[in-house]
């Protein structure tokens, strides 16, 4: 069995910087036209200027012959003015600007205090038509970690569409059942990523009969009825869902580790990764929508208009690839891809 596809586009990857670039960047740019490229670097990717310089590292890397748009985010801060969202506009590389609440996750400790501190950059980014990513959790030591999506929504988003409903928003890597309904109840502005991780595990893959680190990200993997409904809302044809994977490496040693990383490293087999989850649920008709047209559209990008072909024929995973100086051990390490990229 085969499928062909308009190539498709990842709204959600970490990159990282330095020696990494090498592995992450052919690693997307061999399959995804563009993607949205996370700014949570140290220190944090917060001007036009740093996202431009972060361009050229990125293309640096970009293989020969390969056509790759790396579409650069700011990273908010309470210091973010109108001012340099509109030098962010003119500069034509930044596509979006992420809100990352302080202490939610790797690199967010210059994030936003409170969000009433970004209301006059969030009037710029109105004005210029930038989107609003949202890592949307909230970061109270009292609230238990599997609550902290859906406390999120309930206290700053609802709040915050019904006070700038014209602000288009990305609900980031959604995890639960309350996040796809918040998403799918609000208006047109309001759109979602879903990870392949959220897609393909629940919490007991990560801690029943062990605890597997690599399955461990932010916002973390929830009970199996928030999976089955963000597999329901991915194969919907709902044109607010599409593919944000959150391939978020980090080396081997910090996350087998006492107090390991967040983050799933997924690039490597992505697509195949989706074609899975789409298949056994007998919806790789509604593939392409997810993967290749409903995030350009939501972006007010062109849809791409080269193609790919993926077979179903199992290929190994292994269990590390090199990354900088370290290895990187990726999603499903040691076991299959269901499906292979054959064009
Ligand atoms: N998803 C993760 O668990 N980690 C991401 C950060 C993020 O997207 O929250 C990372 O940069 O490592
Ligand atoms: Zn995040
Ligand atoms: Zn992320």
């Amino acid at each position: 069995m085969q499928i062909t596809l308009t190539r498709p586009d990842d709204f959600h990857l970490h990159l990282r910087d330095g020696a990494a670039l090498a592995t992450t960047v052919p690693a997307t740019a061999n399959t995804f036209a563009r993607a949205i490229i996370m700014p949570n670097l140290r220190p944090p990717v917060t001007t036009a200027e740093h996202a431009a310089e972060y361009k050229k590292r990125i293309m640096a890397h970009c293989p020969e012959g390969v056509a790759f748009d790396p579409l650069m985010t700011l990273y908010l801060t309470d210091q973010t003015t109108p001012e340099m969202i509109r030098e962010a506009k003119a500069g034509g590389d930044v596509k979006a600007l992420k809100l990352y609440p302080a202490g939610a996750t790797t690199n967010s400790d210059s994030g936003v205090t409170a969000l009433e501190n970004i209301y006059p950059a969030l009037e710029a980014m109105i004005d210029a038509g930038l989107p609003l990513l949202v890592h949307g959790e909230v970061t109270d030591a009292d609230i238990d970690i599997f609550d902290r999506e859906r406390i999120f929504i309930d206290r700053h988003l609802l709040p915050l569409v019904s006070r700038y409903p014209e602000l288009k928003v990305v609900m980031e890597h959604i995890t639960t059942n309350d996040a796809v309904a918040f998403v799918t109840e609000t208006g047109p502005n309001i759109a979602a990523t879903i990870t392949p991780q959220h897609l393909m595990y629940n919490r007991n893959h990560m801690l029943v009969g062990g605890i597997r680190p690599h399955f461990y990200c932010l916002p973390i993997l929830k009970r199996n009825i928030h999976q089955h409904a963000l597999i329901h809302a991915a194969i919907s044809g709902n044109s607010k869902f599409f593919l944000g994977t959150d391939s978020a490496p980090h080396t081997q040693e910090t996350k087998e580790t006492s107090c390991g990383c967040a983050g799933c490293y997924s690039a490597f087999g992505a697509i195949e990764l989706y074609a899975e989850v789409f298949d056994e649920h007998g919806a790789l008709d509604k593939l392409e929508g997810f993967a290749s047209h409903f995030g350009a559209d939501f972006y007010g990008l062109p849809r791409n208009t080269e193609a790919i072909t993926l077979e179903k024929k199992p290929q190994p995973v292994p269990e590390s690839l090199p990354f900088g100086n370290h290895q990187v051990v990726p999603l499903k390490a040691g076991e299959h891809l269901q499906w292979t990229r054959i064009s």
